[in-house]
């Protein structure tokens, strides 16, 4: 990896990003790296720009200088068409998150994927990965998906209150990742999953500040079970609690989010950021809002 320019600008394209915190946890390691890093949101929404014309906001912001982009919802699939590059683990998922605009053209990558995974081998290193339990079926779930596959989960089952949903991931998957078994299940057959199962990944938006609550009945946790959400407004949620009261070694959405950036400024820069910094930054920002 080399690093391009010595100055850096890149934005955030998507509905509803301006709260995002993750512009600010790119400039404030771009300061503490020493580099002159920019970072705006592009919120197609209040630009009245429908999802579908991002060909053309990818084309305008290189035009007008940016150096990346992340892509967030609703055009992590629909930006693939526009792509010259296609990185092969993004390609395998169907998503891009994170768009480098090089002199060879425009390349796509996934750091929501890779992000989920080196959060995870970070916080829940050693966790067994035989038997998995994945619930929420969405975009988010499908990237935690396939990053729990490529870190060799044996068995996963894909849950989701949409049956339909959860079993087309669990059949691209199945695809994906021929040597593992996928299959898809539904939320009555929890109690029966859990209890055999060496972990759960929770990826519905239930217990966000705004949706709060446990998405399944807290009392089938148990202490031989690894927990790991993936909200983390707040980073406590409800279903961790739930989790530490039972004993459970858990892993909260902090660690995906803060990992998403660092594989981001990494590509962007060509420098391996400091995770530990933007994670204590992202965390502090979390607490401060919460205020
Ligand atoms: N830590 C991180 O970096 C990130 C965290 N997230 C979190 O993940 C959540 C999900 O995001 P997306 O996958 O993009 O959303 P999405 O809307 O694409 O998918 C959510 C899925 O959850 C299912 N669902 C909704 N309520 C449910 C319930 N009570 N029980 C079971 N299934 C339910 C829906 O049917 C849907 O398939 C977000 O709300 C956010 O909190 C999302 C992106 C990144
Ligand atoms: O989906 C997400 C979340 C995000 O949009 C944010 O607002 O932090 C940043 C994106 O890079 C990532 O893919």
């Amino acid at each position: 990896m080399t690093t391009r320019t010595s100055s850096h600008l890149v934005g955030l394209i998507g509905t509803g990003v301006g709260p995002s915190l993750t512009p600010a946890m790119h400039m404030a390691e771009g300061r503490a790296q020493g580099l002159d890093y920019v970072y705006r949101p592009i919120d197609l929404a209040a630009l009245d720009i429908a999802p579908d014309r991002i060909g053309e906001v990818l084309g305008w912001a290189r035009a007008l200088g940016f150096d990346a982009v992340n892509v967030t919802h609703p055009c992590k699939q629909i930006v693939l068409r526009h792509l010259d590059r296609i990185d092969p683990v993004a390609q395998q998922l169907g998503a891009v998150n994170t768009v480098l605009f090089t002199d060879d053209g425009t390349v796509g990558h996934n750091t929501d994927t890779t992000g989920f995974a080196h959060g995870f081998t970070e916080g829940l290193p050693d966790a067994d990965l035989d038997t998995v339990v994945l619930i929420g079926a969405g975009g988010a779930g499908t990237a935690v998906a396939d990053a729990l596959l490529r870190l060799g989960c044996r068995h996963l089952t894909v849950v989701d209150l949409d049956v339909d949903r959860a079993s087309s991931l669990a059949r691209e998957l199945t695809q994906r990742h021929p040597a593992a078994q996928v299959d898809a299940s539904s939320f009555d057959k929890l109690s029966v999953l859990l209890p055999d199962s060496d972990g759960v990944v929770h990826a519905t938006p239930t217990g966000m500040a705004e949706h709060p609550g446990v998405a399944f009945d807290p009392a089938l946790l148990h202490p031989d079970l690894w927990v790991a959400d993936i909200v983390y407004r707040p980073l406590d949620t409800e279903m961790l609690q739930a989790a530490h009261a039972a004993g459970c070694r858990t892993l909260d959405g902090g660690r995906m989010a803060v990992h998403q950036a660092v594989d981001a400024f990494a590509l962007i820069t060509g420098i391996s950021p400091d995770a530990d910094r933007m994670s204590r930054h992202f965390r502090q920002t979390v607490e401060n809002r919460a205020r």
